[in-house]
């Protein structure tokens, strides 16, 4: 039988280049094609040549709805408005959709959530392995502790990174405030500047740092009165997060059409 077919969105991206390489090294997956934005300088020439390396045999399209038409799963690693695009013409093509962008609004979901009625979604603001331990963790963790324990997130990325906070904050934070039994809504607060007042008990703090090629960091402080407890996740390799998602991609063929997290491939 033929290894599923695989399309990266965004292939010329940080990501997208990433998991070029990630499908074209795996023994279970083959790489079909490749989607880049319209008047992009990779369209139409060859995926592998663009990186700089030998000709793959792909070459880069404008048009996903015929990339996806080939394709078992279409991992995206993009931006809102061009992944609630992408995940109409994935379900309309029955192939699984392997989200990573971050940053998106109740409005992008709203549209993610209508095409996973026909298809496979699997979206995590994070795929590596060890985030999502962390994630187990904050909630036990949280869980344990009452509101003398302060929460705060911290997290850190590189200069290019346009959302705040980033995809993995926000699922440390909503980890942390299912733990405490409480809606993250109502306990978040980021971004403090200016008399801000003393800290509200029960609050979750969210604090971003940007800065040169920094991959992604992230802490979970919780901070008591005499002791401090934090949990860190650091990536120094974006590997992390291509090997996870070709793994949700492969783990999605033969799943029924709903929306899936990375918790659920790796069975945490
Ligand atoms: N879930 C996870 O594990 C991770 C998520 N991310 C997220 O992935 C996203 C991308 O990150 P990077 O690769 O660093 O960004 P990037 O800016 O390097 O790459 C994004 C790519 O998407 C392309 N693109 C934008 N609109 C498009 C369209 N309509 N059609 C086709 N291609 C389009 C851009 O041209 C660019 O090549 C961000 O939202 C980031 O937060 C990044 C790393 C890990
Ligand atoms: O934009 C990035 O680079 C990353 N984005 C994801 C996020 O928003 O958490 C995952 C990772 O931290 C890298």
């Amino acid at each position: 039988m033929d290894l599923p077919g695989i399309v990266i969105t965004g292939a010329s991206g940080r990501m997208g280049q990433m998991l070029v390489k990630g499908v074209m090294a795996h023994d279970r997956a083959r790489l079909v094609a490749c989607v880049e934005r319209a008047g992009h300088a990779w369209v139409g020439r060859d995926v592998g040549e663009c990186m700089g390396g030998a000709a793959l045999g792909v070459t880069v399209t404008d048009d996903p709805l015929e990339a996806f038409a080939k394709a078992q799963a279409v991992i995206d690693f993009t931006a809102p408005a061009a992944t609630v695009e992408f995940a109409a013409l994935a379900a309309q093509a029955r192939a699984v959709h392997v989200i990573g962008t971050t940053g998106l609004e109740a409005s992008h979901l709203a549209r993610i959530d209508a095409a996973s009625r026909h298809a496979v979604i699997v979206r995590a603001g994070n795929m590596s392995l060890g985030v999502n331990l962390l994630v187990k963790l904050t909630q036990k963790v949280a869980a344990a502790l009452d509101a003398d324990w302060d929460i705060e997130v911290i997290e850190a990325h590189h200069r290019m990174k346009v959302d705040a906070p980033s995809g993995t904050a926000l699922m440390l934070g909503q980890a942390a405030a299912e733990g405490r039994g409480v809606s993250l809504d109502d306990a978040r607060v980021s971004g403090r500047d200016g008399i801000t007042g003393t800290r509200e008990r029960g609050t979750i703090g969210f604090s971003a740092i940007r800065g040169g090629d920094i991959v992604g960091e992230h802490d979970v402080l919780f901070a008591a009165d005499g002791e401090r407890i934090v949990l860190r996740h650091v990536a120094t390799d974006r590997t992390i997060f291509a090997r996870g998602a070709i793994r949700a991609a492969l783990w999605g063929q033969g799943q029924k059409p709903g929306q899936y997290d990375m918790m659920d491939v790796l069975g945490l």
